[in-house]
């Protein structure tokens, strides 16, 4: 038998959606930038699975100068601690040097401790007499509000603070401070507060795969791209990262033919609908829930190079160019528009 070979690309998808940015974010954004001289140390949480797609350029511009921890939140549905895993962590910390950079699972008591250890030696250093304040950020339904819950759990014993959901946009308001670290005398600590924010989506998404990524991370609502395409778009990654093994096999045989896989999905998990028609959407959604609960293979979708940052950080640049450019020629033509009078 012919060996499976999966696609080295995935088409273009020009037609898809590349804004999410709502209401809430911006509002969220102007509260936070206002919120800052009370901050102490600011939080950011980006998905280990998107480590490069979930930078957000807003908040490097905003929250920039600030002392910084990043936390890529999720670890437990990016990796399995395979030596390749671990090389592509050590670069994602090489990107952040000199901050710090940790890998959380909110489940795992090591990691949270982790994160707990980190604020208690900066509360200590920073001999604040009102006791430290953390402001906590980052895209859409990353994981913040579960891991001040976790925090808070770990540190001080007490239960659940926040709402969260496997959607985005649970958060709307930024919250008042939730302690998550007890005054200590003895280390000079005062308590330790955290502030959950809304999460903030990027304001333009550079390309359509960027988009399909941000979608199948949760960051944005499953109504906004077809679960068909998002689907297709997580076996071409399936497909991508198990080339010699067919993790799906209960359902299907190795394809890279979405309508062949989600036809399997459908007989073999019964979502059919009148006279016994496939209903693929369903089974979309399905696969989609299945992958994000860690049941369909444990992968980043990022490439994870040395100087993938630095390009990435080149593409903004010359993205917020040629938005600065688009907005001028509009401003331009607006004001061409005007009578003589209205223009001066
Ligand atoms: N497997 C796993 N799931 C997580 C982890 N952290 C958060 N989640 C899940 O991710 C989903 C989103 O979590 P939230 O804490 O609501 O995310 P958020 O960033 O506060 O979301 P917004 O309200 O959009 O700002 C929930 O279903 C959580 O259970 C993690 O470390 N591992």
């Amino acid at each position: 038998m012919a060996s499976f070979i999966p696609r080295s690309s995935f088409p273009a998808q020009l037609s898809l959606p590349r804004s999410y940015f709502l209401g809430h974010h911006a509002s969220g954004l102007a509260k936070m930038k206002t919120m800052l001289s009370s901050i102490d140390l600011i939080i950011e949480c980006r998905d280990y699975r998107v480590p490069l797609t979930s930078r957000n350029p807003l908040f490097e511009q905003s929250l920039a100068g600030r002392e910084r921890l990043i936390i890529y939140t999720k670890r437990d549905l990016g990796s399995k601690d395979r030596p390749s895993d671990k090389k592509k962590e050590e670069i994602v910390r090489s990107w952040h040097s000199p901050s710090t950079t940790l890998f959380t699972n909110h489940k795992s008591k090591k990691d949270m401790k982790a994160v707990l250890n980190f604020t208690k030696e900066f509360a200590s250093q920073s001999q604040s007499v009102i006791g430290s304040r953390i402001l906590v950020v980052g895209m859409p339904n990353v994981g913040k509000s579960s891991l001040l819950n976790a925090l808070r759990m770990e540190g001080v014993h007490r239960a659940k603070a926040a709402f969260t959901g496997a959607q985005p946009g649970i958060t709307r308001k930024i919250a008042s401070g939730v302690k998550i670290v007890d005054r200590d005398e003895e280390k000079g600590i005062e308590g330790v507060y955290l502030v959950d924010t809304p999460g903030v989506f990027v304001p333009y998404v550079p390309d359509a795969e960027s988009m399909l990524k941000l979608a199948l991370v949760g960051s944005v609502k499953d109504t906004i791209i077809s679960p068909v395409t998002l689907a297709d778009y997580l076996l071409f990654h399936i497909n991508k990262n198990y080339p010699g093994t067919n993790i799906y096999r209960e359902y299907c045989g190795q394809t890279n033919d979405i309508a062949e896989f989600l036809e399997s999905v459908c007989k073999k998990t019964g979502r059919l609908g009148k006279g016994g028609v496939p209903d693929l959407d369903a089974a979309a959604l399905w696969v989609i829930q299945r992958w994000r609960q860690g049941n369909l293979g444990t992968f980043i979708l990022d490439e994870v190079t040395e100087d993938a940052l630095e390009k990435k950080m080149m593409e903004e640049v010359a993205m917020s160019y040629s938005q600065a450019r688009k907005q001028k020629k509009e401003a331009q033509r607006a004001k061409a528009k005007l009578k003589p009078s209205e223009a001066a």
